[in-house]
């Protein structure tokens, strides 16, 4: 069941697992333990509950759910270097279901040279492509798009599963502006941009058509409409509490040496002055996601010792590790104007547009049971583009692309402006390619300044600190420029919009890279801040069963563990995280 106070949580029975955070990866975890009746299951949840949360039920509002509302962390990262040191926000999901309930629901898993890289970074063959692929299909539940349309040569059903948990399906709202242009430009131009039938199937190269954790009706399938939906919450084993904001890990005594970590503080995220206290028999899960698992992590003394006794937080173990590592991806919108009127802009200038909109999405139908993208690519600078290459100290230099088949960069084709990205001008209708670097050579941390439990953390990404990274994003830039110089859209762009900030993607280098450094922000995929490293190794902070290194106890399951991010968007990852580590917390505990 779901409880909304520590008063109405049964204490009669102690709890074998308790799992912080219910969102994405930690749910699955919920799920999975809370299969077995015997285990009595807590998830403490600092977030609200999703329900009725219509801006995370409704695929197009997902650009209203964050940043800065009531279903917000309302982060704030520290002045970038890389971005022209603008701060910018940094939103995570504050509510049941994590950042699932709050993201845009594009569907990737990452090439299967990513998670092959994280058995070999790890030492632990378990990670492989071939060993996760398991993961994959058990999280997924295959249905048709809202608009049942022959989706045949859309996606290759073999990879894909139609019985597992979280809803994914294509696109169920035809943009016959757009869509097929975008297809007639994969003929026009192969070489660049050729067609693949499914860009999850373990090598995600080409433009393909977006999958999405969306269900058939037209709604959000996040980790609480899925994993903990109606079928498992009634579970009688199984205990949410919401408005449970956890503020430490609390040694409970000694197991073979080591601190024994089987204790949570935490206190009503409404109504602070009160600390509670709960205790795990077996194992405490931490899936506080990449942000606050790090931040948990220093406030209970699992850190650098430095920083920690600098804020005079007991050191239980001295771990620099802790919160370093952080790996994201940037990403920069780019608009051209669009000779069209159906666009996204039309409904967002016409109210009476926009409840049209909404009472067909009632219904299932319309616009509003995607988000924002119906095709998107995963493309790589050539190898022999020698004029890219060539900028970078061959003897030193390492590409950060985990092989031959994972994308530097990904292009998000958009009907307009995704609402919020930039203000909405006065007239003109848009199309947008969002550029993204997804095999980013930069690295930033996420370390505590306090520690009082309920201050931000400090965040700091370090976008487009590394050359590569901003190279990347330029070549991107001109690759989406090619794109629409192709001929399927010869009466369809009408030409680079310059935007309101002086900068401009269509001048010279010189200023393609201030455009660049001031219109980029993130895809919010923070990964990497608590890595799994192997059993013995002298960095990172799990080792690759999960478990955190020098206690016994502990164990975390979310995107903080995978060593960088993967060429991907995050949420599939997670669930894979989440479905990995379900299984090797019940298979320690068999
Ligand atoms: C705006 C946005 C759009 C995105 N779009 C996409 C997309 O389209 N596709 C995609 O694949 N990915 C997307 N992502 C990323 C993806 O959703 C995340 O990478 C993924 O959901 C992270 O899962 P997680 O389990 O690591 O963390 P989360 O899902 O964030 O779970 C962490 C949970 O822990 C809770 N928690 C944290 N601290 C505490 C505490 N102290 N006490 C108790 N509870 C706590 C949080 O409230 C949260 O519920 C997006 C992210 C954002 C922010």
């Amino acid at each position: 069941a779901i409880y909304e106070s520590y008063a109405q949580l049964p204490k009669n029975k102690p709890f074998d697992f308790v799992i912080i955070g219910g969102g994405t990866a930690g749910s699955v975890v919920a799920n999975r333990l809370s299969a077995n009746p015997s285990y009595n299951v807590l998830v403490l949840e600092a977030g609200v509950s999703n329900r009725g949360v219509l801006d995370s039920i409704v695929p197009f509002f997902s650009d209203d759910v964050v940043p800065f509302t009531p279903w917000d962390w309302n982060y704030t990262t520290v002045p970038q270097p890389g971005l022209n040191n603008r701060s910018i926000s940094y939103p995570r999901g504050y509510l049941l279901g994590g950042t699932s309930s709050v993201n845009y629901m594009t569907y990737t898993r990452g090439s299967s040279q990513d998670w092959d890289r994280y058995a070999a970074i790890s030492g632990d063959d378990g990670w492989k492509w071939d060993n996760i692929f398991t993961d994959v299909l058990k999280a997924e539940k295959w249905v048709a798009p809202s608009d049942h349309h022959n989706t045949t040569g859309q996606y290759d059903p073999q990879f894909h599963n139609t019985t597992g948990v979280t809803s994914v399906s294509l696109p169920g709202y035809p943009l016959p502006n757009i869509d097929p242009r975008i297809i007639q430009t994969t003929k026009d131009l192969p070489d660049e941009f050729p067609f693949t039938e499914d860009y999850n199937s373990g090598n995600p190269l080409g433009v393909g058509w977006s999958q999405s954790t969306i269900d058939t009706r037209g709604r959000r399938s996040s980790a609480a409409t899925s994993y903990l939906g109606p079928k498992y919450i009634s579970r009688p084993n199984l205990h949410v509490l919401l408005h449970a904001k956890v503020t430490r890990l609390v040694k409970t005594g000694t197991k073979n040496g080591k601190p024994e970590i089987l204790g949570v503080q935490f206190v009503n995220s409404t109504n602070t002055a009160q600390n509670f206290t709960v205790k795990a028999r077996k194992e405490l899960v931490l899936s506080a996601g990449s942000v606050n698992t790090p931040q948990l992590l220093q406030l209970s003394g699992i850190g650098d010792e430095s920083l920690l006794s600098s804020l005079n937080i007991p050191v239980v173990v001295n771990n620099p590790s802790v919160g370093r590592n952080l790996s994201d991806h940037p990403r920069l919108t780019n608009l051209w104007y669009a000779n069209s009127n159906q666009t996204f802009e039309a409904a967002q200038r016409n109210q009476t547009l926009a409840d049209e909109e909404f009472d067909e999405w009632q219904e299932g139908t319309g616009p509003l049971v995607d988000s924002f993208t119906n095709q998107l690519a995963f493309l790589r600078v050539p190898a022999n583009d020698t004029t890219f290459w060539s900028q970078f100290n061959s003897s030193t230099f390492e590409d950060p692309a985990a092989g031959d088949i994972t994308p530097h960069y990904e292009m998000l084709f958009s009907n307009g402006i995704v609402p919020g990205a930039v203000p909405l001008p006065a007239t003109g209708s848009f199309f947008n390619v969002i550029t993204v670097v997804v095999s980013p050579a930069s690295r930033g941390s996420i370390m505590i300044n306090s520690s009082n439990p309920l201050a931000h953390p400090v965040i700091n990404p370090g976008f487009l600190t590394e050359d590569f990274d901003f190279e990347v994003m330029k070549y991107a830039v001109h690759s989406a420029q090619r794109f629409v110089a192709g001929p399927a859209w010869s009466d369809y762009i009408l030409g680079p919009y310059p935007g309101s900030d002086n900068t401009t993607m269509a001048g010279t280098e010189e200023q393609l890279g201030q455009y660049v450094r001031q219109n980029t922000g993130t895809i919010w995929h923070p990964t990497a801040t608590a890595s799994m490293s192997p059993v013995g190794a002298d960095w990172g902070v799990v080792d690759p069963d999960l478990l955190v290194k020098g206690v016994s106890g502990l164990r975390i399951v979310d995107m903080s563990v995978l060593p960088r991010v993967p060429a991907a968007h995050t949420q599939s990852p997670a669930y894979i995280v989440g479905e990995r580590g379900a299984s090797l917390v019940i298979a320690a505990w068999n």
